[in-house]
């Protein structure tokens, strides 16, 4: 009955005819349930121009990847062959600089693959159609220049007062790690430690942003306490293992940030199975369902959970995008990033709904 498809473009593209399409299009978006939607295509995302059998979306959180499945869903839904086109553009202010969400990215313990999964995790943004940034906190063992490939590389000055950052895979990044050797980092006390942080943020020209990940240093002491202050962050992710031990240092992380009232935005659980190269068998070598427990009680979700892959540490450790080689491994990442962006976005519209009530007693 729409036409869609059908190639008479001018007469079928009369305004009522439009929001007739408009209508039936957010009907079934509003339907559409995945990971990255769980209750539905925002109402306020659907800014749809649909045409020709194309239907453009813009959304407002990182997701353009979803676009085959909604495409899928829709064809099914109206019966007629759908393509969709996602456009991200979040509508939130920034909350620093020109920079729309800070999140934060920690592990309770060292080693748990926290650096990994934050440039992985940048990385699966970007191509989630965002704009994205990394600013590597982590002052006693600052990796984000490995695992982006940039070693050795010094950024430049724009100014006398700022640095222009690094770039890598699409992303804009800025390291600790760039500027003082590693060696002196490691005796910084916590002033020194936060301050480096605050003014690596400060003094970067980061430009027009919508995600900055910030790895940061591992544990939950006074140093990162200090730190997640002083950044106005949306959102904190926790990396974990299965591991008790591991599990109970992220159980610190999430009552650190819960002091500081930084929302977790979900937990990740790294290095969760192993699947044999040989036989294709799985196995829970830390332990099995140790993060389905803290996100039970805590009431945060998960966002992935990775597996024990030579092809993640391979790939990051050579500064490269798993994408280009590794898509079952960066599919992991890609759908962590759509739920994580999509989180953000949930709960601070929750956040925003909240009405204060003020009474007489
Ligand atoms: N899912 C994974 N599969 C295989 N190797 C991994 C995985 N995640 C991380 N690794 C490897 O584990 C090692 C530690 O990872 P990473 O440096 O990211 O940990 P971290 O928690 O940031 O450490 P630190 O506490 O030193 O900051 C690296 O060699 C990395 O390549």
């Amino acid at each position: 009955m729409f036409g869609l498809g059908s190639g008479k473009k001018p007469s079928l593209f009369s305004k009522r005819r439009g929001s007739q399409w408009q209508q039936e299009y957010r009907q079934h978006l509003g339907r559409y349930r995945s990971a990255a939607f769980p209750v539905g295509v925002p109402e306020s995302a659907v800014q749809a121009s649909c045409e020709q059998g194309l239907c453009r979306l813009v959304m407002p959180f990182a997701c353009a990847q979803e676009a085959p499945e909604l495409g899928a869903f829709l064809s099914e839904q109206l019966s007629r062959e759908i393509q969709v086109d996602i456009e991200v553009q979040l509508a939130e202010k920034p909350r620093f600089a020109k920079i729309k969400h800070i999140i934060m990215v920690a592990s309770g313990k060292g080693g748990v693959g926290k650096s990994t999964c934050a440039v992985n995790l940048a990385m699966a943004l970007r191509h989630e159609g965002a704009r994205v940034g990394i600013l590597d906190a982590d002052i006693y063992g600052p990796s984000i220049p490995l695992l982006l490939g940039l070693q050795g590389q010094k950024p430049q000055a724009k100014d006398e007062k700022t640095l222009l950052p690094m770039e890598a895979h699409g992303l804009k990044a800025q390291s600790i790690g760039f500027l003082v050797d590693p060696d002196d980092a490691t005796v910084w006390r916590g002033p020194m430690a936060s301050q480096a942080l605050v003014q690596l943020l400060n003094e970067t020209q980061w430009g027009e942003l919508d995600y900055l990940i910030v790895d940061m240093p591992p544990g939950t002491g006074d140093i990162q306490l200090t730190m997640s202050q002083k950044v106005p962050a949306s959102g904190a992710v926790i990396i974990t293992t299965p591991q008790d031990l591991a599990l109970a240092d992220a159980q610190k992380g999430v009552a650190m940030f819960n002091k500081v009232s930084v929302p977790i935005i979900g937990l990740v659980e790294n290095m969760s199975q192993f699947q044999c190269p040989h036989c294709g068998e799985s196995s829970h070598i830390f332990g099995a369902d140790g993060a389905v427990q803290l996100s039970q009680r805590y009431g945060v979700p998960i966002l992935a959970q990775l597996p024990l892959a030579m092809e993640i540490r391979q790939c990051s450790e050579q500064g490269g995008d798993l994408s280009d080689d590794y898509q079952d491994m960066a599919a992991y990442f890609a759908a962590a990033a759509r739920l994580c962006a999509s989180q953000l976005y949930y709960q601070q519209g929750a956040q925003q709904g909240v009405e204060i009530i003020i009474t007489d007693d």
